[in-house]
């Protein structure tokens, strides 16, 4: 595709006097000078460090056809003539990169019928769930979320919950060359705030709940919600809402929308257009009655946890609209067992004389979610092994630190992902919010953490092992070493 011809779709973009560069064919696009082809058209993004449009001049040197930076860093080094003649300044890198990005790719969000899910908690669990319905019909959806990216015949590990606005592009077109009809999408605060799904209009958008996250990142709780609350706006969500009516701040959302737009749904309110009733909660799974707009039905799922049901009611409404029957839905509900690192279970052996579960839980509200829904399936004493990540959210810490102690029987305190700050001062933050009067174990180290409390366990203790779930490695410092909170039970569980 020619620049002039990208360009084009590009409104924001001061079209440059005509040169060369126009003319030029664009083979790739980049935000990233350091790995810049010859062909690729450099796209500079504001970051929270450094605006990427000041690294235009070594883009150039590295065979960019030109570089979309913003008006000031397109201003702010003198450049030779050559060198202006492929500097396009922006006014609006966000929409731009996003403009640009679908266009290169031939609009692939227009060809496939989305589904966006966002909140803090169970944006992961909900988005596998709907997969899993909408694929049996027919294997023809393709996922994008914490996990990786995937659809038949393709997985690759992602580096973002939700990819950045070029890479989303690129793998939408993928998968409609694939053959997909359906694109369901983790969409995370940082991504609508950072506009990475421009671009995408949903036909099903889901919120699950808003609690405590990221206040590294957003200002305040209010920033966070709003961040999410865009994905019900105009432009994002053309089709239905689909929206927990159980959180604070998913009614408030409800209020903000046409009730015609909205299903609601809620594991116990009989005015939610999605509810249950009847519901027995066991050790391997949940039974009940589902009741939806298209009629009520008994399920089963292997699904434990209320929040889990929250999760099964989203995924069964989105399916619902997007035109599965009912009955397909509930007779599939079955086989759905869960997804890796959310509350899986680690046995080595039919004699394993504990229950080990490794869990993603990693703030406040999941850590509570997780506690209260293991504890009735524990005999003895409750073991939690948790730590908090670095670089992120601090004042999750203590909270954390007061929910393992209030119920758990023994707290382990330990390293997650330390990332570029003190393990011993993440570990302060914790304690800070544990009562004097409890007294946790405190073990910097994570796979002793991991060992000590297995070890520790007596016959009929559960060990509860959150924070890292599906992770198979630690980030200390800058540096990624390869560690799987499963692979280190195993381990311990050897030795016993
Ligand atoms: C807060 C955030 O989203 N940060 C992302 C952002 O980093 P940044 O804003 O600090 O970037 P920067 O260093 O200021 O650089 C700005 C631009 O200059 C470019 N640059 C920079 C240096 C250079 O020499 N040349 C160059 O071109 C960079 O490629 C970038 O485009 O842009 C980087 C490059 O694309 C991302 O890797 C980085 O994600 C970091 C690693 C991250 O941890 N993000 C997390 C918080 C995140 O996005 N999480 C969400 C939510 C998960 C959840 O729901 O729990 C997700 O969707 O994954
Ligand atoms: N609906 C829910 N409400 C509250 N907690 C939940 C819910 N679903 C899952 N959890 C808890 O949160 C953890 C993370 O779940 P999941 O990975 O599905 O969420 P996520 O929103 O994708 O998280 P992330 O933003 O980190 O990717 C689970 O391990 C579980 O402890
Ligand atoms: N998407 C989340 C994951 C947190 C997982 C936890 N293990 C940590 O490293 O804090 C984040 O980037 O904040
Ligand atoms: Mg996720």
């Amino acid at each position: 595709m020619k620049l002039r011809e990208l360009l084009a779709a590009v409104p924001g973009v001061m079209q440059p006097p005509s040169h060369a560069a126009l003319e030029s064919e664009v083979k790739g696009l980049t935000t990233n000078s350091l790995a810049c082809q010859p062909g690729d058209l450099f796209i500079g993004m504001p970051g929270t460090r450094v605006d990427g449009g000041e690294f235009w001049p070594s883009a150039i040197a590295s065979g960019a056809v030109a570089a979309l930076v913003s008006s000031t860093a397109a201003q702010k080094r003198p450049h030779t003539e050559a060198e202006a003649a492929c500097v396009i300044p922006a006014s609006d890198m966000v929409q731009a990169c996003a403009q640009v990005a679908a266009a290169f790719y031939d609009y692939p969000a227009q060809k496939l019928q989305l589904v966006g899910v966002t909140g803090t908690n169970g944006k992961t669990t909900t988005t596998h769930l709907i997969e899993f319905l909408l694929n049996q019909a027919d294997p023809s959806t393709a996922l994008f979320g914490t996990l990786y990216a995937r659809w038949p015949g393709y997985q690759k590990t992602a580096a973002h919950t939700t990819p950045f606005a070029i890479d989303l592009q690129q793998n939408l077109a993928a998968a409609v060359a694939a053959g997909c009809e359906y694109g369901v999408m983790e969409v995370s605060s940082h991504a609508l705030a950072q506009g990475r799904v421009l671009g995408c209009e949903f036909e099903v958008a889901v919120f699950t709940n808003l609690t405590q996250d990221h206040l590294d990142f957003h200002r305040d709780l209010e920033d966070y919600f709003a961040a999410k609350a865009l994905l019900f706006s105009p432009g994002y969500l053309k089709g239905r809402a689909i929206i927990n009516q159980d959180d604070a701040y998913g009614r408030r959302l409800i209020d903000q929308l046409p009730a015609e737009q909205v299903w609601s749904y809620s594991t116990q309110d009989s005015n939610a257009d999605l509810w249950t009733s009847d519901l027995i909660y066991e050790a391997n799974g949940v039974s009940g009655t589902l009741h939806t707009p298209k009629g009520d039905i008994s399920f089963r799922s292997p699904l434990v946890g209320q929040f889990n049901l929250a999760n099964l009611l989203a995924a069964v409404g989105t399916a619902l609209h997007l035109g599965l029957e009912l009955e397909t839905i509930v007779a599939a509900l079955p086989q759905f067992v869960g997804v890796p690192g959310r509350m899986e279970r680690v046995q080595i052996n039919d004699g394993q004389d504990i229950s080990v579960i490794v869990d993603y839980a990693h703030t406040p509200d999941s850590l509570e979610n997780l506690l209260k829904a293991a504890r009735p399936f524990i005999k003895e004493r409750m073991i939690c092994v948790f730590g908090c990540g670095g670089d992120r959210d601090r004042t999750k810490r203590p909270q954390m630190g007061k929910i393992a102690a209030d119920l758990a029987d023994l707290a382990i305190v330990t390293s997650d992902n330390p990332r570029t700050e003190d393990p011993e001062r993440i570990l302060q933050d914790v304690l800070a919010g544990i009562p004097t009067t409890v007294k946790p174990l405190v073990i910097c180290d994570r796979a002793e953490a991991i060992r000590t409390a297995i070890l520790e366990a007596k016959p009929g203790d559960g060990v509860l092992i959150a924070g890292k779930g599906h992770e198979d490695y630690q980030i200390l410092g800058t540096e990624k070493i390869h560690f799987d909170d499963r692979e280190q039970a195993r381990a311990a569980l050897e030795l016993r």
